[in-house]
């Protein structure tokens, strides 16, 4: 049977700063029936083993940046590339066009009234040109980085080193639509999701 009477759905770009809560929101979007495609697992995607953006990336920092069984060590490249800026373009130079590869082709497939694109670097990637609405998470940076440090296993430095490679707040803030705050606890951040979720099934294309 051709799918082809099935209508696309509309995509909202769903961003904010490292451990503002975009896992959190997509997850229960994702349980109000919603599908959502992640950035950050898109990143991961397209540097598995055998995939040719992994050699390109050994090739240029060396065999320091691979696991012994040829994983790509995250965490080494991690520290590579916060501490230095041309390195961390250098990256995204390489990655950013694979993985907007990726959820473009995830995105075709969504099925439900609208969809999500959830992305750290929606706004600095040019990843917002794909959607037609934009939910910026905003939470004060303090909260961030509370929240991160709790999450990650990493340094207080190297949280301040990576929200200093992200978009400012108030720049993610000039291209939002809607905005959540999410600085109280996860129940509150469910209702916003909730109350948003019931807002977007009422907008045709995106817009009211
Ligand atoms: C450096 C890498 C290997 C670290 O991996 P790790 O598993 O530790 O972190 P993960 O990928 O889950 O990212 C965690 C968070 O770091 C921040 N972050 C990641 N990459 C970037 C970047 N290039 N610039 C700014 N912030 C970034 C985001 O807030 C992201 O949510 C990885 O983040 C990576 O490959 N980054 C480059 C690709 C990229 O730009 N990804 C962002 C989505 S487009
Ligand atoms: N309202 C909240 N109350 C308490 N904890 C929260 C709340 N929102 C998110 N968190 C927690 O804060 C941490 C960061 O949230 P989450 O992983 O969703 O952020 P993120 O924006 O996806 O981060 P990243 O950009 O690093 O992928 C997680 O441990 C999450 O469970």
């Amino acid at each position: 049977m051709s799918t082809s009477s099935v209508p696309t759905p509309w995509i909202l770009g769903l961003t904010g700063g490292i451990g503002s809560g975009k896992s959190a929101a997509a997850q229960h979007f994702i349980d109000l029936g919603i599908d959502a495609v992640d950035a950050d697992h898109a990143a991961r995607w397209v540097v598995e083993p055998g995939r040719p953006a992994l050699a390109r990336i050994a090739e240029h920092f060396g065999d320091r940046v691979l696991l012994p069984d040829g994983q790509l060590d995250r965490s080494a490249l991690r520290k590579l590339i916060f501490e230095v800026p041309e390195e961390r373009r250098w990256l995204e130079a390489l990655l950013h066009p694979l993985i907007a590869e990726e959820i473009r082709s995830h995105l075709a497939r969504a099925r439900s009234p609208y969809a999500i694109l959830v992305s750290p670097l929606l706004i600095e990637s040019g990843q917002y040109s794909m959607t037609q609405r934009i939910l910026v998470i905003d939470v004060p940076q303090s909260l961030q980085i509370e929240r991160t440090l709790q999450r990650d296993g990493i340094s207080e430095q190297q949280v301040q080193a990576i929200l200093k490679a992200q978009s400012s707040r108030e720049d993610r803030l000039n291209h939002a639509d809607d905005v959540l705050v999410n600085d109280r606890d996860l129940a509150w951040l469910h209702s916003e999701v909730e109350r948003l979720h019931h807002f977007y099934l009422t907008l045709r294309g995106g817009r009211s």
